[in-house]
């Protein structure tokens, strides 16, 4: 799968592109502040219908501008689809897939699975476990489709759950809301838990090639005591659960535990080293959306070469190209990523002030 189009109006700096991408590697080049990673974001937008720079949507429309328009033709395998994304200003989305009006926003996800790697992916390792956590449904949302409306129970009736705490309800009107709490948190536990094993397997080979000499472990915690049962553990929990105003334990603190030998991985590694680490995660993700659902996802690299030496540019590109997905990689200085390839970027864009040409 991979973008053959993509026009972006009224996007950041971006007045107005008309991007024709190659199926393989594209690298996006420019100063600081010309709009690369406005592209990268862009194309995250139309994947996701939001910004991964901005909560604020808003944001991301152009300084006076009502409304901004995406819009992509996407191959995937012998068939073209047309995707297009507009927000206005008040808040309004409206998504189009090969012309019919979509409501939901995980249609999009789904239609193009993608892949983020900035210079902040650290967070997936240091920033509590909210970022991990969707790194894991990520990843459990593409591979099976039973997660999404199991993971929306979850939180629905989590929601319920919260509001009789305090609303200070006894135990005997919260226990029907336990039963249903339960029984979708343990779907939802044993597809993530499928996942992340499913995930290793791949990981390790990928490890093995970025961070050699390290003894990375990988593991998932479901989010409550191993040893005890749920439902047992919130009638337990209850009385403390009603001080705090939320349920303590649940598949909402679910965690991925990124080990190396004895420590966590960010007390273990260097930048360049946990920058490659959240690269095989990346990858290994992607590796396995195409094994088990012969999907490609498409690859962001917001500044690739940062943190990165030459030899470890050159693995991370070989590695990303071997994915056989479409990659677009920004760099300041093209010869950065120019001078790790032994074949040219199949395309080259150059960014200068919000415009977008390319370089033959
Ligand atoms: N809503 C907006 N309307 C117009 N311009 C904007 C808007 N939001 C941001 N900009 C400007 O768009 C420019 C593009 O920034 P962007 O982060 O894409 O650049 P970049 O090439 O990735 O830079 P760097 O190499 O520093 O990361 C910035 O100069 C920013 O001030």
């Amino acid at each position: 799968m991979s973008l053959s189009q993509f026009n972006i109006q009224y996007f950041r700096n971006i007045a107005s592109a008309q991007l024709q991408p190659g199926s393989g590697l594209n690298l996006i080049y420019g100063q600081n502040g010309s709009g690369k990673t406005s592209i990268l974001e862009a194309i995250y937008f139309l994947g996701m219908g939001r910004s991964f720079r901005s909560h604020l949507a808003q944001r991301v429309i152009c300084n006076e501008q009502e409304q901004l328009t995406l819009f992509a033709r996407l191959q995937v395998h012998d068939t073209q689809h047309k995707v297009g994304v507009r927000r206005f200003r008040n808040g309004d989305t409206d998504v189009k897939i090969d012309g019919e009006k979509i409501k939901r926003l995980s249609i999009l996800a789904e239609t193009l699975p993608i892949q983020l790697i900035t210079p902040e992916s650290f967070s997936l390792l240091f920033e509590g476990p909210k970022a991990r956590r969707q790194f894991i449904d990520w990843g459990a949302f593409h591979s099976d489709p039973m997660f999404y409306p199991q993971w929306m129970n979850v939180r629905r009736v989590l929601k319920q759950r919260n509001q009789l705490l305090r609303d200070g309800v006894n135990y005997q009107q919260i226990a029907y809301w336990d039963r249903e709490f339960v029984r979708y948190s343990e779907a939802v536990t044993a597809i993530r838990n499928h996942y992340v094993d499913s995930l290793n397997g791949l990981l390790k080979g990928i490890i093995r090639e970025f961070l050699p000499q390290a003894d990375i472990r990988v593991s998932f915690t479901r989010g409550w005591d191993s040893k005890t049962p749920l439902a047992e553990l919130l009638e337990a929990q209850y009385s403390r659960d009603v001080v705090m105003g939320f349920t303590v334990s649940g598949p909402h603190k679910a965690d991925l535990r990124l080990r190396v030998g004895n420590l966590p991985a960010q007390d273990a590694l260097s930048r360049g080293q946990l920058k490659l680490l959240v690269c095989a995660l990346r990858i290994a993700q992607g590796k396995l959306l195409k094994q088990q659902q012969d999907k490609d996802s498409i690859y962001l690299v917001d500044d690739l070469p940062s943190e990165l030496d030459a030899k470890h540019r050159q693995l991370l590109l070989q590695q990303l190209s071997e994915t056989g997905a479409q990659v677009f990689v920004t760099a300041i200085d093209p010869a950065a990523i120019a001078d790790s390839l032994n074949t040219p970027p199949e395309r080259i864009f150059r960014v200068e002030q919000g415009s977008v040409t390319v370089i033959e």
